[in-house]
């Protein structure tokens, strides 16, 4: 037993109210799996544009590495259509400003100081109005990822989704609590976002298989022990696939299996 297990006790299932509903499905996880009915629950797929996840775009000029992002946009494909055949909201979520960078503020914004888009652009003048702006390939969504009717897409101008966008209210308006993360990158929007979230009371989990962080390998490492520690849970496309399989189940409170997630792993 870790140190952490033998401090805090935890349930083996966590559940948002003391009702399991008839569309509860039970995501495997850690520290804990997490209950959720289907109607209460959204899929956000954070960002996943040609600037994070395609060489060329913003993140490979400002020098990350995008290399391996493939398999991470497979498996955000298939916790789309997961979601999508549970009947789960799906929301993307698209980084950037108007072609002016009106919307990411001047000297007297810290966004303008810290973006690397924006200093990338600022040192390589013959980028500027490409990087981040809305019309632009930079800006779109990857081409493996689109969004289909029923969906929701979301512009945003900073790295939380709740920042400066109707999120709160879309998902107030539709009674959602859970709210489940894919995308890139895990230490900054997804993090940011899952973060906020936890403030105003959604119940964040992050599928850390479909996310990829910009950085070193550490700062996957660093995110994703923040939210299984404090901000919320991790769990993995596949529990996802399978706590989708199993939803119909009829098992009364207290009896749930609590499915598990190894702590090795990506
Ligand atoms: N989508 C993100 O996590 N973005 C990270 C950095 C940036 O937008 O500059």
């Amino acid at each position: 037993m870790s140190e952490l297990e033998s401090t805090v006790a935890s349930p083996s299932v966590v559940r948002r109210g003391s009702v399991a509903a008839a569309d509860e499905i039970v995501l495997a996880g850690r520290p804990e799996a997490i209950a959720m009915p289907r109607a209460e629950a959204a899929l956000i797929v954070v960002d996943m544009q040609n600037a994070y996840a395609t060489p060329g775009g913003y993140l490979d000029l400002a020098g990350f590495d995008v290399s391996a992002t493939g398999p991470v946009i497979e498996r955000i494909a298939s916790a789309i259509r997961i979601a999508r055949a549970a009947g789960i909201t799906v929301i993307f979520f698209q980084n950037g400003w108007d072609a002016a960078y009106v919307e990411a503020g001047g000297p007297g914004s810290p966004n303008w100081h810290k973006s690397n888009a924006l200093k990338t652009m600022r040192q390589r003048p013959e980028l500027h109005g490409k990087l981040l702006a809305k019309g632009g390939w930079d800006y779109a969504l990857v081409d493996a990822l689109k969004p289909k009717a029923g969906d929701i897409v979301l512009p945003k101008p900073r790295y939380s989704g709740f920042f400066n966008t109707p999120l709160d209210s879309i998902l107030r308006s539709r009674g959602i609590h859970h709210l489940l993360f894919t995308g890139i990158a895990t230490n900054v929007c997804v993090e940011s976002t899952l973060r906020d979230g936890f403030f105003l009371e959604y119940f964040g989990t992050v599928l850390e298989d479909a996310t990829y962080q910009a950085g070193p390998p550490a700062a996957q490492s660093a995110a994703i022990f923040n939210i299984e520690t404090f901000f919320g849970w991790v769990s993995s496309v596949d529990a996802f696939e399978a706590a989708c399989a199993n939803h119909a189940s009829t098992q009364p409170i207290g009896t749930t299996p609590a499915p598990s997630l190894s702590t090795t792993g990506s």
